[in-house]
């Protein structure tokens, strides 16, 4: 059941860092050998154990097809743990964080080699002095095998008696809204949904959460978050590299599976929906869903695609071998929603996303409306910027008097820059914030099933005219490897209203050092 929370400035302290958290707990990571585990996974358990927040006495199993010893294990576990060499209490606390970990080899579709993983959690299990025990099952795995790894730990792995048992699953979650539904309907007949974490890293990052606070928490936001005061809203992903490496993945997902109908829509739902009754999972959650039920499917003519090309002595991405030649998967993209309710109606929300761009930058940009005319001519919009990553920022572009004998607006900045204002804060890993999560059993930060099903409903159209299901699949435009992205960019924002104040603001070099 949903638990009634609100959220005060408290910050709960070392010593009640394991209150919440259910002791005699084994986390199994699924697919330890893999990249996800190695880079992710494993140090965000890492950065939980430093900081006392795993549960007292919890012991990590890794589980993957790859025959290795404990020491090869441990290597490989630790190997992405920033700061090893040159900080001693970092190297201390890893010899410490390895005497926690085990692993056991075994395949995925293979019911025996789950009842030998079965056997492991026991021997470990009968050390524990209390009746109740805990299964967090992590599956950092391909979608290929979640089916018969659901499966699998159901049958051999599930704990009836004390205690809770818990699946925690990333994305892809299908391919287009009819393979969703077989994947969500198969799983749920082994794990109910209050089992299940349906993984979207985007909702675990410092700034999207920060979302709910700065729209609830300041009356002056929520005065003007509506179509009177807003003129359209962009949300952006960039990303400064290829699919070099991972050309085989992703030119069977494309970059609208890849990043717009998941994080980018999560990041959307979290901006646009109406102030949920607590800050309860469920309630949160209601809340996305009504505001993603209130979008139609994207039209085509709302939708810009293009593709990378060689430049700046960088591969295109055709010039990938794992890329069949003649690809038209788009590796940008760039699609309108529009939300149909009374706080939205008429007001553009852009999602664009690409890769090998000029840039590594994921923002908000939400552009307000002009003034009316009279007084001023020509003077520049407000403009909000919430940047989640990197250098985490939340500045407001607004009109000032240049300080003088005169009077003469100048654009200017509202800025609170993380770095500078929080000088000693450590931002979580979106992992981090999401492994705990799940740990508590607090569902807030998770995709339930019937968000993915809106979420696909308005996707899957379009991503079938580009997947050539009734048709010939459009061509993307290119753009050259580093640029901002296709040349048609420009005017398809400025289709939607967005007008760019470039010439009159600036942001001071000095500033810039800072960061
Ligand atoms: N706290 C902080 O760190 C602050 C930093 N600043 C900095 O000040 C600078 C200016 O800020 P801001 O106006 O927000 O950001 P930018 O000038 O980088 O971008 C503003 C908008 O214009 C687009 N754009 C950028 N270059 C071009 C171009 N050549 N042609 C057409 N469109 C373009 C961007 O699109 P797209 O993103 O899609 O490329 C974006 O939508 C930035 O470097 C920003 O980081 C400002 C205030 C506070
Ligand atoms: O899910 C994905 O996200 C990453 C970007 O994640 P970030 O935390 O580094 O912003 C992206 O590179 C990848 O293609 C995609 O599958």
């Amino acid at each position: 059941m949903p638990r009634e929370r609100s959220m005060s400035g408290t910050i709960p302290s070392m010593e009640t860092a394991h209150d919440d958290l259910k002791d005699n707990t084994i986390i199994v990571v699924l697919g330890a050998s893999g990249d996800l585990a190695k880079k992710k996974t494993f140090p965000a358990l890492f950065a939980l154990y430093r900081q006392g927040f795993l549960p007292r006495d919890c012991k990590i199993i890794g589980y993957a097809r790859t025959k290795m010893d404990k020491p090869d294990f441990e290597k490989r576990a630790t190997s992405y743990i920033k700061n090893a060499e040159d900080n001693k209490d970092i190297a201390n606390a890893i010899e410490s964080f390895k005497t926690i970990l085990t692993y056991v080899a075994g395949d995925y579709e293979d019911g025996a080699a789950f009842d030998k993983l079965r056997g492991h959690l026991e021997g470990i299990e009968s050390s524990y002095q209390s009746k109740e025990i805990n299964r967090i099952f992590y599956l950092a795995l391909p979608p290929t095998v979640f089916i018969p790894v659901a499966k699998n730990l159901k049958e051999h792995c599930y704990n009836p008696k004390a205690g809770v048992n818990r699946i925690i699953i990333e994305k892809p979650f299908g391919k287009d809204l009819d393979s969703a539904r077989d994947l969500l309907n198969t799983v749920k007949q082994y794990w109910s949904e209050d089992e299940t974490f349906r993984i979207d890293h985007y909702l675990g990052k410092e700034m999207v959460k920060n979302l709910l606070v700065l729209r609830f928490a300041n009356i002056a936001m929520g005065a003007a978050w509506d179509k009177n005061s807003i003129s359209n809203v962009q949300i952006t992903f960039k990303e400064p590299f290829g699919t070099e490496g991972r050309g085989g993945y992703f030119d069977e997902f494309g970059m609208i599976r890849d990043v717009l109908q998941n994080h980018l829509l999560q990041v959307l739902s979290v901006l646009t929906m109406e102030r949920p009754v607590s800050f309860a999972a469920e309630d949160i959650r209601d809340e996305k869903v009504k505001v993603l039920r209130s979008i139609p499917p994207i039209e085509r003519n709302d939708t810009l695609l293009g593709q990378y090309v060689s430049a700046n002595g960088k591969p295109g991405y055709l010039d990938d071998e794992t890329v069949p030649p003649n690809s038209t998967c788009p590796t940008f993209a760039a699609t309108t929603l529009w939300i149909h309710n009374p706080r939205w109606e008429g007001v553009p929300f852009i999602l664009k996303a690409g890769k090998a761009l000029n840039e590594s930058k994921v923002e908000v940009r939400i552009q307000f409306k002009d003034v009316t005319q009279g007084i001023f001519k020509d003077i520049a919009r407000n403009e909000l910027v919430i940047r989640i990553q990197p250098n985490e920022a939340v500045y407001l572009k607004l009109n000032s008097k240049t300080p003088g004998l005169y009077t003469r607006a100048i654009p200017t900045e509202m800025d609170l820059t993380y770095k500078r204002r929080f000088l000693e804060a450590k931002i979580p890993e979106a992992y981090e914030a999401l492994i705990l999560d799940a740990l508590r059993g607090d569902h807030s930060n998770f995709v339930r099933h019937d968000e993915l099903d809106v979420a696909w409903k308005i996707f899957t159209p379009i991503l079938h005219w580009i997947d050539g299901v009734n048709g010939p699949r459009p061509r993307p435009v290119s753009y050259p490897y580093g640029s901002r992205g296709p040349k048609e960019l420009e005017a398809f924002i400025e289709k939607y209203g967005y007008k760019r104040n470039s010439d009159a603001y600036f942001w001071p070099v000095t500033n810039m050092a800072a960061l």
